[in-house]
């Protein structure tokens, strides 16, 4: 998979491209991360890819110029239009689990970190196909969600995780929080490891989790329980546990 970014602080991608699984996923080839320094597709003497707002107001607005010549250089390099652009930015659709495993489909995204007060509506409306946001603030660029885009994605490209994702994505997908997690040592600072997960009955330990997950889910997201697809049993543990908090 192949994911191009268009920025005017490329630097700032090398710190969290450069370790861990994303680095080793380009080294392995299964992802390929480019970035494209928007001000290098400028086009004018000084350099410049914002302009005041037309209709006046405050602040400035990235021109179309740049992030034209700059998406049309990423169709060029791979010989065909890139199967999404995708502008980061405030008022865009909320980034979730299921988004990021449909942009981990495309073979090529574009992702454009916007500046300033924002992007010239141009690029909206000829070059962007989706908008998303990491969340209800405003940030000084598109650059952190664009990470964030990356890393969510990056790791559902198969072979990144390896077995592990399925494991995980099992857990999360499932549409409640995940349980509680305990490893060595038995005991720490007084704090015990819940008997049940040392018992080695496998039925009672899922039991526990998903009990662990219902319980999560209603003290802390009640509103995922409505799509979560709930067996009756959950429904029965649902029933106890808001027993016992009512209380
Ligand atoms: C086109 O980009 C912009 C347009 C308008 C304002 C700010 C920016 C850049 N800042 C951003 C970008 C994304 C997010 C988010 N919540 O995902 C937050 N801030």
């Amino acid at each position: 998979m192949k994911i191009d970014i268009l920025t005017l602080f490329p630097e700032m991608f090398a710190g969290p491209f450069s370790s861990s699984i994303l680095k080793r996923a380009q080294e392995r080839g299964l992802v390929e991360i480019g970035l494209i320094n928007i001000r290098d597709f400028s086009t004018n003497k000084h350099h410049t890819v914002d302009d005041a707002p037309y209709g006046g107001g405050a602040g400035m607005v990235m021109g179309p110029e740049a992030l034209f010549g700059a998406v049309e250089h990423v169709a060029r390099k791979y010989g065909s239009k890139p199967g999404r652009v995708v502008l980061m930015c405030p008022q865009g659709i909320p980034f979730t689990q299921a988004y990021a495993a449909d942009l981990a489909r495309e073979e090529t995204i574009v992702l454009v970190c916007g500046h300033y007060e924002g992007i010239d509506e141009r690029v909206r409306e000829a070059l962007v196909t989706d908008e998303i946001s990491i969340g209800d603030y405003v940030l000084t660029g598109g650059e952190l969600p664009a990470m964030v885009v990356v890393d969510a994605v990056a790791r559902l490209v198969p072979g990144v995780l390896g077995e592990a994702l399925s494991v995980m994505e099992e857990s999360f997908s499932n549409g409640l929080l995940e349980y509680p997690h305990f490893t060595r040592p038995r005991e720490f600072r007084g704090l015990k490891v819940p008997e049940v997960l040392l018992s080695g009955h496998h039925e009672e330990i899922r039991k526990w989790r998903r009990r662990q997950s219902l319980l999560r889910t209603l003290e802390r997201r009640p509103e995922m329980l409505k799509q979560a697809g709930l067996t009756r049993e959950d429904r029965e543990i649902l029933k106890e546990l808001l027993a016992s908090l009512n209380e």
